[in-house]
């Protein structure tokens, strides 16, 4: 019987990539991935290995084109120890490897490369550090494998817990605060062993704690629950925006203004963050007589820009509309605002309505405001403020907008999500005053 030629390694790498784990492989890292993966060019096509950097020799553990590092044979230069100690296992931060003006490089040009992609040719200003004391908002999560309690953060590309007794990225107070309670919680939940999401947000008067995960309480666990949040003195304690508890409404300060968020409502990740984004919506915005501000959430632009102008504030969360006309009732001193919620994606402003203004702040989820930005582009508006938490629908808005006749004069990323490939883009638009047709 003739016996078959051996493998190829390409045929070898290819049947490796389809069935079986490669453990010991080592490669070289090419180049960095938009989610911050070292990548290497395989025979069986490119693998990301998180934790590495572009010109290093690395060991690796590999099922297809994931991989983990296994070790780092030859460094890269930009290397970095990492500051905390769960980096290694831990998904939550992306970049502790990397030295500081390396990590500000690469994520200016994702950023940049993105605009470039869109044909937006506005230079990328230098990025603005944003991090400040830290994240005032984690996300811890508790799962029940076994007959155990697991509480800490996913592990990189996992369902698998990595313990944590503190986390550095967070505020002070909330760093070693945060598993303390959701250990506490979890304790008090387990009976029902499902897998719950903790979310806590440190604000002036103690931390608002929101869980979900879990279904509806019996009677016995929601007043078990309250005994719990008077031990942990939490503000205020809910289930899926449910409020179990409210001990000291849990209030964030937005300007000279004093905001009670609805519970597990959007907030940004840090102080430094608000501050810096809502510092460059006011300037640019300046007196202009009327502002819309979308996707405005609780108003930290809004109840700022209610210093010098009048604003209208849409969102399509009722809850946090209504905190936000209480807090403009309870300061003193400001111009009017006016709330509405709408859906923005399905019912836009429409373009006689935005030609009421002066001036409009669009700050949308990742997804972006596609339809809103059309109806801006066929508007009379002179400044449009765009605020993204994605480069992509960022581009592509900005795209819309500038093709309805805007001029984007500045782009101005803002790293509030230090140690992750997430960045935060503020554009500035105008338009020249649009004649009036006879
Ligand atoms: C990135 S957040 C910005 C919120 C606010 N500007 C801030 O800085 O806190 C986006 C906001 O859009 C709201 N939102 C999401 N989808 C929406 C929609 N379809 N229509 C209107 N608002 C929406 C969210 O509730 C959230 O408050």
């Amino acid at each position: 019987m003739a016996s078959s030629p051996p493998p190829s390694r390409a045929e070898t790498a290819t049947a490796n990539f389809c069935w079986e784990p490669i453990v010991g492989e080592q490669v070289i890292i090419e180049r960095l991935g938009a989610k911050a993966d070292g990548i290497a060019e395989t025979a069986s096509g490119p693998v990301f290995v998180p934790k590495t950097l572009p010109g290093e020799t690395v060991t690796i553990e590999r099922d297809g084109s994931r991989a983990d590092l296994i070790r780092v044979d030859a460094a890269s230069p930009e290397r970095e120890t990492p500051f905390c100690p769960y980096f290694d296992e831990c998904g939550g931060c992306a970049t502790q490897h990397m030295k500081h003006g390396f990590y500000q490089a690469w994520k200016q040009e994702i950023l940049a490369r993105t605009l470039r992609q869109a044909r937006i040719e506005t230079p990328v200003e230098p990025m603005i550090d944003a991090h400040g004391d830290g994240r005032r908002r984690v996300t811890l999560h508790v799962r029940f494998p076994d007959r155990s309690m697991h509480v800490g953060y996913m592990a990189a590309r996992s369902h698998r817990i990595v313990a944590i007794a503190f986390c550095p990225i967070a505020e002070p107070g909330l760093k070693e605060q945060a598993p303390v309670i959701a250990r506490a919680i979890g304790e008090h939940l387990k009976g029902a062993r499902k897998p719950l999401d903790i979310q806590i947000t440190n604000t002036r008067t103690g931390f608002d704690v929101d869980v979900r995960g879990h279904g509806p309480l019996k009677d016995s666990d929601r007043l078990s629950l309250i005994g719990l949040a008077e031990r942990l003195d939490l503000s205020r304690l809910s289930i899926h925006g449910d409020v179990i508890v409210e001990r000291r409404p849990p209030a964030i300060a937005m300007g000279r203004a004093s905001v009670v968020p609805p519970a597990g409502s959007f907030l940004q990740a840090t102080r430094l963050g608000e501050e810096t984004l809502a510092s460059f919506v006011t300037e640019a915005c300046g007196r202009a007589k009327r502002v819309a501000d979308l996707f405005s959430g609780s108003g930290p632009f809004a109840l700022r820009l209610a210093e010098k102008s009048e604003v209208h504030a849409v969102e399509h969360d009722q809850g946090s509309m209504t905190a936000l006309d209480k807090a403009f009732r309870a300061t003193p001193g400001l111009r009017r605002i006016t709330t509405e919620a709408r859906d923005l994606f399905r019912r836009p402003l429409l373009t006689p309505e935005l030609n009421a203004f002066d001036a409009v702040v669009l700050d949308p989820p990742r997804a972006g405001a596609e339809a809103q930005a059309k109806q801006l582009a066929a508007s009379k508006v002179p400044l449009v403020v765009s605020v993204s938490c994605d480069a992509a629908t960022f581009a592509r808005d900005t795209a819309i907008l500038t093709s309805g006749g805007y001029r984007l004069e500045r782009v101005i990323p803002v790293d509030q999500f230090k140690h992750s490939p997430h960045l935060e883009v503020i554009g500035i638009l105008r338009r020249d005053a649009v004649k009036k047709r006879r």
